[in-house]
């Protein structure tokens, strides 16, 4: 089935039964063959045990607003030098309290964000069996993934999602249309095309923020903006499904993003949630804005400076939610090390230098991303360092 023709076609397919529990297999042979089937488990009133968050991780009811700075970047993106210099200040203040903030007036066209999501609504919304056809393969980061049934065998997230990779070292850069249009055929062409469109935005609008943060961090625009010519990022798309119970899971884990910058649309659901100060708090849905947030690669390039903050996103029963998150990430073998104006005696070096191909294979196939990921990578690095001696 494509998805050009399914932007006409109103999909009713019987859902597949869940798989019933075997009682000879082991718990984790169960595990294997437990599929996150959403059409069917959005209308479950008892969840599956392995959906159930630990107490002190369940979500809570109440949580404050995050007050988070709305940066306008239409002077900065006319060029005015004294917009430019608001908005750095502005964006450095949000990151060395918390590494996050929203940007506004950001130029890219709100017609392509509708149709990007519009396109997740149709995709998430097939059948499980036409979804698989792009089945993320253990140890990649591409692909579909349904709740990570397939990676870990408890606190699983209630949620699907759908990753690609978007490389910016190409001209014209087609790999997001390529990639979906080989594993998924012919007829997702169209939905490749609004997707490469909207990685290409993203791109743009992050070369432009990297520029903030380098004037900000006082080693000029240039700086940052010229390390990430070339990335080789990952776009991906979250589908939370409505959850009967949702003050039992959660629909992604409390994590720092490892990655370098994120870029969320959020829809107007909510459910973004952002640990300060010892508390959750929530960021409220704001459609003509994107949510960035400095990844952990980010906070070693600025020597610990700026913040990769622990978040996790909620679900509810009343209805699903979607986000669109563009993780900037550098060339995979660049050497992540951050400016010498940044290293001085009250200073030191924060992590050691590091790959994002490293960390990327830490988080994928050691280590799940939480809010110590940098942190234990840094000692698994010097652990391995150690033992080559
Ligand atoms: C490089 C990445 C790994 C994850 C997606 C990006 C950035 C965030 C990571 C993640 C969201 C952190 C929480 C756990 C995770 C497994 C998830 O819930 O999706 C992480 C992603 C991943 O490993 O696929
Ligand atoms: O969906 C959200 O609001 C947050 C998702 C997120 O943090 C992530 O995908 O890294
Ligand atoms: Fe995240």
């Amino acid at each position: 089935m494509a998805i050009d023709c399914i932007a006409n076609l109103s999909i009713n397919h019987s859902p597949t039964p869940p798989s019933q529990p075997n009682e000879e297999k082991t718990d984790e042979q169960q595990q294997q063959s437990f599929v996150f089937d959403a059409s069917v488990l959005q209308n479950e009133s008892n969840i599956p045990k392995q959906f159930v968050w630990p107490d002190h991780e369940k979500p809570c009811s109440g949580t404050k607003e995050l007050p988070v700075p709305l940066i306008d970047l239409s002077g900065f993106l006319s060029g005015d030098p004294i917009a430019i210099k608001e908005a750095s200040t502005l964006v450095g203040e949000a990151c060395q309290k918390h590494g996050f903030f929203l940007v506004g007036n950001h130029g890219v066209d709100p017609n392509l964000i509708a149709k990007a999501h519009q396109f997740m609504d149709l995709y998430f919304n097939l059948p499980l069996s036409e979804k698989q056809k792009a089945q993320r393969k253990h140890g990649e980061h591409c692909g579909y993934a349904s709740s990570f049934t397939g990676r870990f065998s408890s606190k699983l997230p209630w949620k699907e999602t759908l990753s690609f990779r978007f490389s910016d070292d190409v001209e014209p850069s087609n790999v997001v249309e390529d990639y979906i249009t080989n594993i998924m055929g012919e007829g997702y062409r169209h939905f490749g095309k609004v997707y490469q469109d909207y990685c290409d935005a993203m791109n743009g609008l992050s070369l432009g923020i990297m520029e903030l943060l380098g004037i900000s961090l006082g080693v000029g625009g240039a700086y940052y903006k010229e390390f990430f010519q070339g990335n080789d990022s990952i776009m991906r798309l979250n589908y939370y499904p409505s959850c009967k119970k949702p003050e039992l899971t959660l629909g992604t884990g409390p994590h720092c993003d490892p990655t370098s910058l994120t870029i969320l649309h959020q829809d107007h659901v909510g459910g973004l949630q952002v640990f300060v100060k010892d508390e959750w708090h929530s960021i409220s849905p704001n459609p003509q804005a994107f949510v960035v947030n400095i990844g952990d690669t980010f906070m070693a390039l600025s020597n610990g400076k700026y913040k990769s903050c622990l978040h996790r996103a909620v679900v509810n029963s009343e209805t699903q939610r979607k986000s669109l998150a563009f993780f900037l990430c550098p060339q995979k073998d660049k050497l992540v090390t951050p400016p010498n104006e940044l290293i001085n005696t009250e200073h030191p070096r924060a992590y050691p230098d590091f790959t994002w191909s490293s960390l990327l294979e830490f988080t994928q196939k050691h280590y799940r991303a939480d809010e110590k990921t940098l942190d234990a990578f840094s000692n698994w690095l010097q652990q391995k360092t150690t033992a080559q001696v």
